[in-house]
């Protein structure tokens, strides 16, 4: 486990420190709890068209529409005809999530989901694996004799992306191919809520539900990431009810805020959130990220940093506090924290699929650092109390702003690569340029 935000500096644990006793012996590293996701495995097939191209075939800007067979088929032809194929790239919401959480973290996490049972050198199944990295744990996927899916990644001329799947048999996930112990050992079960969409007869969402009744079961703290706006506007009760339920970490956009809490300013729609879940994370585009939580007040922490105007009064105030789910605090204070794009957001992106899939993986790494820390160092004064954080959420956030900022400047949604070794504090690379 490699530990996340500031590396050198302060208090990072165990980085500097040659205390024996804090040294984590190589095999037992291998207890860490892993983060462990369900996603429709798929490829994302990406090419540049205008808006005649998406109306042709009744796709809408914007949106994560599927498609039936006979349609990808011919817009595939077309894409295929007009050389318009730029990019053809693993994906899928948690796939992409769990592949940065492992890069970020250099540590396992587990895919669940269907693979095809016969490969082929250099089908997409193969570039899907290609693609993966080794530190994603796909022992667990569950063999079918169709193909995974496809994901049209259209990308319009101001850079929007309106995604068309062609879903093979990536719904066809059995609940019976959901591994209690796996889920038992968890730091985290992540999900997205494309993954309800299931044509009638499809096990995926009762696979879904499964895993959710495992990780409440084993007190694994469960995560949504919200997909697209209109998966939300389909039913926004649905899924107000099934955040209360459910879910103790909502990640979403802006949009998929308003949608879900009819609320457009992305601190009052996570402020809202909040009596459903225990963590927010809402990103803005090119306004930054928020993060919504809840502290105990015995434990809240002061920000030193201005305090700042908002909906919400000097919303940032406790911002130096580790966010705790609302039932392990004793006197919960909701806590909030705000961060403009890292460096201002690179000069030019050519598309920002997959930012707020960087962000999460970067909560998901801290998430799991508290636990691993808190198996390796019980008694330490950082668990005096159940936290769900390592860090700060001011500290958090600037660490998901950055990976954001990372996927935005490469193609991929997927990184190559983790953060720069040389990027000692981030800090420092934040505020000295
Ligand atoms: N135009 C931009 N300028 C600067 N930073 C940006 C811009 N767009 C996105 N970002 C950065 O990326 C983060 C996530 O972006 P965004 O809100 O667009 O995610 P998203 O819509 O959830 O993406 P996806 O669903 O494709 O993963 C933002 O919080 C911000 O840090
Ligand atoms: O229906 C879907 N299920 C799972 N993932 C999807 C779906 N539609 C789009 N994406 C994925 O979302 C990522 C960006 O966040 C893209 O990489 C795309 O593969």
């Amino acid at each position: 486990m490699k530990f996340p935000g500031q590396r050198k500096s302060k208090h990072y644990f165990p980085v500097s420190a040659r205390d024996p006793l804090l040294q984590a012996d190589p095999a037992e590293s291998l207890t860490t709890s892993p983060v462990v996701g369900i996603d429709q495995t798929m490829v994302d097939i990406e090419a540049k068209v205008d808006d005649a191209f998406i109306e042709r075939y009744g796709l809408s800007r914007g949106h994560s529409l599927v498609i039936e067979d006979d349609v990808a088929e011919a817009l595939y032809q077309e894409l295929v005809q007009k050389k318009l194929i730029s990019d053809q790239f693993a994906g899928g919401t948690i796939g992409n999530t769990l592949h940065n959480y492992s890069v970020l973290a250099d540590d396992r996490s587990v895919l669940l989901g269907v693979m095809c049972g016969n490969i082929t050198v250099g089908d997409y199944a193969y570039r899907y694996l290609c693609n993966t990295s080794s530190k994603v744990d796909l022992n667990c996927l569950q063999g079918v004799n169709g193909s995974i899916g496809r994901c049209y990644t259209l990308i319009g001329d101001n850079g929007e992306r309106t995604f068309a799947i062609s879903p093979g048999a990536m719904n066809q996930l059995h609940p019976e191919n959901i591994p209690e112990a796996v889920i038992a050992e968890a730091s985290a079960l992540v999900l997205t809520s494309y993954l309800v969409r299931a044509k009638e007869g499809e096990p995926m969402p009762q696979a879904t539900m499964k895993a959710i009744e495992y990780a409440k079961k084993h007190q694994v703290p469960v995560v949504l990431t919200l997909g697209t706006r209109h998966v939300i506007a389909e039913n926004p009760a649905f899924w107000r009810e099934f955040l209360q339920q459910h879910i103790s970490i909502v990640a979403m956009n802006e949009d998929e805020a308003c949608e879900l809490t009819g609320e457009s300013d992305p601190l009052l729609a996570a402020d809202m959130a909040l009596q459903w879940v225990d963590l927010v994370l809402c990103t803005a585009g090119p306004a930054g990220l928020y993060m919504a939580g809840y502290s105990d007040e015995e434990v809240l922490r002061r920000t030193n940093l201005p305090l700042l105007p908002g909906a919400i009064a000097e919303f940032n105030q406790y911002e130096f506090s580790r966010a705790m789910r609302y039932q392990d605090c004793n006197r919960p204070v909701k806590v909030f924290s705000h961060i403009a794009p890292y460096m201002g957001g690179p000069e030019k992106i050519m598309n920002t699929n997959g930012a707020g899939d960087g962000a999460l993986a970067a909560v998901l790494h801290d998430i799991s650092a508290n636990n691993y820390h808190r198996q390796k160092v019980p008694n330490s004064a950082k668990h005096s109390q159940s936290f769900l954080t390592y860090s700060s959420l001011a500290q958090v956030c600037k660490y998901a702003n950055r990976v954001s900022y990372q996927v935005l400047n490469q193609h991929s949604p997927r990184l190559s690569r983790g953060l720069p070794e040389r990027e000692d504090s981030l800090e420092e690379a934040y505020w000295d340029r």
